[in-house]
């Protein structure tokens, strides 16, 4: 060992993020305090993307506001690359490149003077300024735009001008909150490109989302919210896996419980008229699947078998869909 590699410091000792029971409590007038975070903790390791996903109202910009500074918790701590932002947070917004949900971006400026604006403001040295703002602009797909009006963007394009503003400090943690957000799907997908390139780069990413798509598409690592509280964690995949390997949808009248206590049947799941039957994924547990609902319910009719997502993972840790499972 050489003693430069040595002296250095491991990425992986300190995790990128750390929430410590964090509780975030929010005084209402005449009634009882809103507890938006109850007792979070979870661990980012560094250079992963990790995704926070939830419905409405789950907790998730708090969790960024708390990240940020932007919030004083209620109760425990959050730490950056081991730094306790209450202590420093300066040091820890030099460390952070964040895209806000409302991207606060000067409409009637170009995307250059937005750029430009910023470098300054955060204290980009300005030999480096251009050859960053190149750097941004080309990583985010809008040098041919740069001279634009931002007023005159797209939605998507406005979200990838916000990543790029985030980036020009060089940070080590970005954190998009709901980056893709009434965003189109060619810049959807550019969106995509780009966080995976962070990453890949050895970057690390926070990303709050309540699409599933997202999440599975993008996060190494995952931590499912509602109404404040975490609830599962894991990788994409771990977490479908927890609800055996095929899904079976049947649209049926409700089932009787018998159906659950079928070999190879791990979970029964009700929505819309249609059953979905987890199962072990062995063609002879779906030939029993459906021998029982040919028996049971002769107009039940067979809408498709696939791998579970994670809405299914939702639905079966909360009762209710991703989607509907808001505030309201
Ligand atoms: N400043 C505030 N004052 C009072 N209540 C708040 C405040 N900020 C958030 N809340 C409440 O805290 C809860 C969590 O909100 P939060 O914005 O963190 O959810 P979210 O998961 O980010 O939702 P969305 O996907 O809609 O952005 C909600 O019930 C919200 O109404």
């Amino acid at each position: 060992m050489s003693p430069s590699e040595a002296l250095a410091i491991s990425p992986s000792e300190a995790p990128a993020i750390s929430f410590r029971e964090l509780r975030m409590e929010f005084r209402r007038r005449r009634s009882r305090p809103l507890v938006a975070l109850d007792s979070l903790t979870l661990d980012v390791a560094p250079g992963q993307v990790f995704g926070l996903l939830g419905p409405n109202g789950s907790g998730k910009t708090t969790s960024v506001n708390l990240l940020c500074g932007l919030l004083r918790p209620t109760g425990g701590t959050v730490l950056v690359e081991g730094i306790d932002v209450r202590d420093d947070v300066t040091a820890v917004r030099a460390r952070l490149g964040v895209v806000p949900q409302e991207t606060a971006l000067y409409n009637d400026l170009s995307a250059d003077e937005n750029l430009s604006f910023h470098a300054r403001l955060y204290g980009v040295a300005r030999a480096q300024r251009r050859t960053r703002i190149n750097e941004v602009l080309e990583l985010v797909g809008l040098e041919e735009r740069r001279g634009d009006r931002v007023g005159t963007y797209s939605g998507g394009m406005q979200r990838r001008l916000a990543l790029a503003r985030a980036l020009l400090t060089q940070p080590s943690v970005v954190v998009l909150d709901e980056p893709t957000l009434g965003v189109d799907v060619q810049s959807r997908a550019a969106l995509w490109e780009r966080v995976r390139r962070i990453a890949s780069e050895g970057g690390t990413v926070l990303l709050t989302t309540n699409y599933m798509e997202e999440a599975q598409a993008l996060a190494d690592n995952l931590a499912i919210l509602d109404h404040g509280a975490l609830i599962a964690t894991g990788t994409p995949d771990q977490l479908r896996g927890r609800l055996g390997k095929t899904f079976i949808d049947v649209r049926c009248s409700r089932p009787d419980p018998g159906l659950e206590h079928l070999a190879g049947v791990t979970g029964v799941s009700w929505r819309d008229g249609v059953a979905a039957v987890a199962a072990d994924g062995s063609p002879a547990t779906t030939r029993a699947i459906l021998d029982w609902f040919a028996e049971h319910d002769p107009g039940s009719a067979l809408v498709g078998v696939r791998r579970p997502d994670l809405n299914d993972v939702f639905l079966d840790l909360t009762g209710k869909a991703l989607r509907d499972g808001g505030e309201s």
